[in-house]
């Protein structure tokens, strides 16, 4: 297991900064159903740096490209690279991992699975892909992976970050492609309390639940969003957005996600899919 200590700037707590479901293409003017990608995903990046926000790292909970190339990691590479703080990735359905690797190793990027952060924190970035189709699974490897990060770490409070929201969101066309193996994943959680939070990409939409007691939060992609509660593919008017998260000492965890003002990178309504 690749493990990173990330040192935190404030002794009180570690603050991320999550970015999702870019979907960047090698070519500049790639637009997913009318929207450039690119240029939402700067937007983003822009806004977030007029924000003026501190964090200690960034994570990007997959489908990072849309076209399977080494040039569209390296766009997000360059994207980032504004920022000196370390960012972690996971892969989506969407991405294709030897192009992921390829643009490794990058000062900025690790390619880790288990991050001590902080005094008090772990991290734990699981891959959720299985190649070829929508739907996430854990294999047995990861399962077995996260319950020993979990079991070598009871002391430190756990964030666990996979692409596939682990239950259903409540969108019929959006869950069959959730975590299909969903109830082993809960039954690795459910034998670590000190699980604090669950965070994933995905479904391209704000999602903030409880289960089994445990925080499950999904966040807007940089670009599309879908339409909560909605039976058939639907594009939703809101606009690009991003999450922090600040991780306290005392296993508390505070977020909100942010978008970017006003109705931009509007796509094509009527798209019955990509
Ligand atoms: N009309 C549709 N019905 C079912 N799945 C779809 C449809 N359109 C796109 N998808 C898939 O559902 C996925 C949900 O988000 P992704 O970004 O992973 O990419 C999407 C596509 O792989
Ligand atoms: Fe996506």
């Amino acid at each position: 297991m690749q493990n990173y200590t990330l040192p935190q700037a404030d002794p009180a707590s570690v603050v991320l900064l999550q970015i999702t479901d870019t979907h960047l293409f090698a070519d500049d003017s790639g637009s997913l159903l009318g929207v450039a990608t690119k240029d939402s995903f700067h937007a983003v990046l822009d806004a977030i740096a007029a924000s003026a926000c501190t964090f200690d790292a960034i994570v990007a909970t997959g489908d990072i490209s849309q076209d399977h190339t080494e040039a569209s990691y390296q766009r997000f590479s360059e994207g980032i690279a504004r920022w000196s703080q370390p960012c972690f990735w996971l892969p989506g359905n969407h991405d294709y991992q030897p192009s992921m690797q390829a643009v490794l190793p990058s000062p900025q990027i690790k390619p880790c699975h288990h991050v001590l952060a902080g005094d008090h924190w772990q991290i734990i970035l699981l891959d959720s892909q299985v190649v070829g189709v929508p739907h996430g699974e854990l294999s047995d490897a990861q399962l077995a992976m996260l319950d020993a990060a979990l079991t070598q770490h009871p002391e430190r409070h756990a964030l666990v970050l996979l692409h596939h929201h682990p239950l259903p969101a409540g969108s019929t066309w959006l869950d069959q492609h959730q975590l299909h193996n969903a109830e082993a994943f809960w039954q690795v959680v459910g034998r670590h309390p000190q699980v604090r939070a669950i965070l994933c990409g995905h479904i391209h939409q704000e999602l903030d639940r409880i289960h089994q007691g445990v925080r499950v939060l999904a966040t807007p992609s940089t670009c599309i969003q879908f339409q909560p509660d909605s039976h058939d593919f639907a594009l939703d008017q809101k606009s690009p957005g991003w999450r922090l998260l600040t991780l306290h000492a005392n296993g508390t965890l505070e977020t909100r996600v942010q978008r970017l003002d006003g109705h931009c990178f509007t796509p094509h309504f009527d798209a019955a899919g990509y």
